[in-house]
């Protein structure tokens, strides 16, 4: 903040203006446009007091350090200094069960590295100063996420850290040399996650390539080396998007009942595609589709490219339209043959290895113990899915892609369903506790009503949770030993 160049005023001295942490504002030619009303400031509590109490009662920190309010500072109160803060770019929450229990002030946690602490402060700090300024303003737009963004994503080579450790960052500039390739493992990818979390906005970080996360990976595992050579470079260096379209209007998480129908054109060369998918991420300024058909041998998986007979169309659902949410047409779509994605038939095998594996009152008000029980479920619960997940981030960085696909499939699937029922529950405790607020999209409640409203959409996609539980019991059913009784 500019305090420096604020004149000290003596607290005698305040007058008619009021003091906010230690700074004195001149409201006497904002009063008639604050948007809480004139009448609050004329209050002979507030009017030349000391009000911060209960501003900070009404406002988040931000609202002060908004240019056009900024203005109505006049002084500092003469000897004390302002000492309250809000989202401090690239710092740790020291707020107890703010941070993931590895970020916590004296504790200790066998998974992370050094490297992997300095990693995790150069994302939060691009994060907090890049992404979090233009989701903001999307949101309030709903336009896609700015180009700018993704560029500057592009120069840390971010989009291709977001596909996991692999071949594909062989040779790239990570997070300007901060990890080398070789070095980039699950807990660093895990990290980008959470960081793209933290930002509150859920539409928008699907915006900035979620749809890539799910979309590219059949192409990087089961396409042609053609294929792989043209569109994984443009992908990952953020000037094409490509989004995953499967589920359909008639089948959501039930893959093998899709009507979208590939047939092969009469010389063999050409798939002709027709149908149509919904509920498609970043559907809407998509340049590839990696597509779910249904083919005479089965259901088999189709790089589509946009061109003549692909149509895309903005759904409106409860979270933002940054997002990009889709329904798309496909009708006599022509693409080669060379675009299918492993074999042809096989398209389950190539989809479910990879949507199992998405993650992804007068007295203070904990006076009361009821508050304080919610409290205690929303930190078990955040705990032990932190817990859980990292636990199983240490497997996969032990076990060889094949091992993670046959052993961890059921209980990532477990974890998935158990992490967005546990941020369900929380959602509506935070709620009850924010009241009003916690259902008004401006003001203090802002990102509890944002985290409501679109927490359902984790539980949905990628697996519905109740059918992602299932398969990991079916999974674990599997393996139980035939000898053993009670
Ligand atoms: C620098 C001084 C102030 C500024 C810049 C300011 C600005 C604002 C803004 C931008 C809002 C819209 C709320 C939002 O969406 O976040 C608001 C609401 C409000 N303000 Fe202020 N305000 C100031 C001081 C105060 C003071 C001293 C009081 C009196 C206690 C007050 C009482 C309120 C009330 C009652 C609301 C409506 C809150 C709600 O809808 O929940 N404001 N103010």
């Amino acid at each position: 903040m500019a305090s420096a160049q604020l004149r000290q005023i003596p607290r005698e001295e305040v007058g008619k203006w009021v003091i906010i942490d230690s700074t004195v504002y001149d409201l006497s030619r904002f009063k008639a446009m604050h948007p809480g009303g004139l009448s609050v400031l004329l209050d002979p509590e507030v009017a030349g007091q000391d009000a911060t109490e209960a501003f900070f009662a009404l406002h988040r920190y931000e609202v002060l350090e908004k240019p056009q309010y900024k203005r109505l500072r006049i002084g500092l109160v003469a000897g004390e200094k302002p000492h309250i803060h809000g989202r401090i770019a690239g710092e740790l929450s020291k707020v107890p069960y703010g941070e993931p229990s590895w970020l916590a002030d004296g504790y200790y946690s066998p998974y992370y590295s050094e490297g992997h602490r300095k990693f995790q402060k150069a994302v939060r700090q691009f994060f907090d100063e890049v992404v979090y300024p233009d989701a903001i303003d999307r949101e309030a737009d709903g336009k896609r996420p700015s180009q700018s963004v993704i560029d500057k994503m592009t120069e840390l080579n971010m989009h291709a850290m977001r596909m996991g450790p692999g071949k594909h960052l062989q040779g790239r500039v990570l997070m300007n040399g901060l990890v080398k390739p070789e070095e980039f493992d699950y807990f660093h990818e895990l990290i980008i996650t959470q960081e793209f979390a933290r930002s509150s906005l859920r539409g928008y970080g699907d915006g900035l390539l979620g749809g890539k996360v799910i979309g590219l990976p059949p192409v990087l595992n089961f396409g042609s080396e053609e294929l792989k050579a043209k569109v994984v470079p443009e992908v990952l260096s953020g000037k094409k998007f490509i989004c995953l379209a499967i589920s359909e209007a008639h089948a959501g998480s039930d893959v093998m009942g899709l009507q979208t129908t590939a047939k092969k054109s009469e010389d063999g060369k050409e798939w002709i595609i027709n149908g149509s998918k919904k509920w498609i991420t970043n559907g809407t300024f998509a340049d590839y589709f990696t597509v779910g058909c249904k083919t005479e041998d089965g259901f088999t998986v189709i790089l589509v490219e946009r061109g003549p007979g692909v149509e895309t169309k903005q759904i409106k659902t409860s979270y933002s339209t940054t997002a990009g949410t889709a329904y798309i047409t496909f009708d006599n779509v022509r693409v080669p043959v060379g675009n299918t994605l492993g074999e042809e038939g096989g398209g389950i095998f190539v989809i479910l290895r990879w949507t199992t594996q998405r993650k992804v009152f007068g007295k203070p008000l904990h006076s009361q113990a009821v508050i304080r029980a919610k409290l205690a479920g929303m930190i078990a619960r955040a705990e032990s899915v932190q817990n859980w997940l990292e636990n199983i981030t240490y497997q996969m960085c032990n076990m060889s892609y094949r091992q993670q696909a046959g052993t961890l499939a059921g209980p990532i699937a477990l974890l998935k369903s158990y992490s967005t029922s546990c941020g369900q529950d929380t959602a509506r405790d935070a709620v009850q506790i924010f009241g009003g607020r916690g259902i008004t999209q401006t003001g203090m409640g802002k990102f509890i009503e944002h985290y409501h409203r679109t927490i359902p959409f984790d539980s949905l996609l990628g697996g519905a949770e109740d059918v992602l539980a299932d398969l990991g019991v079916r999974q674990a059913l599997r393996a139980m030993p035939k000898d053993a009784r009670l």
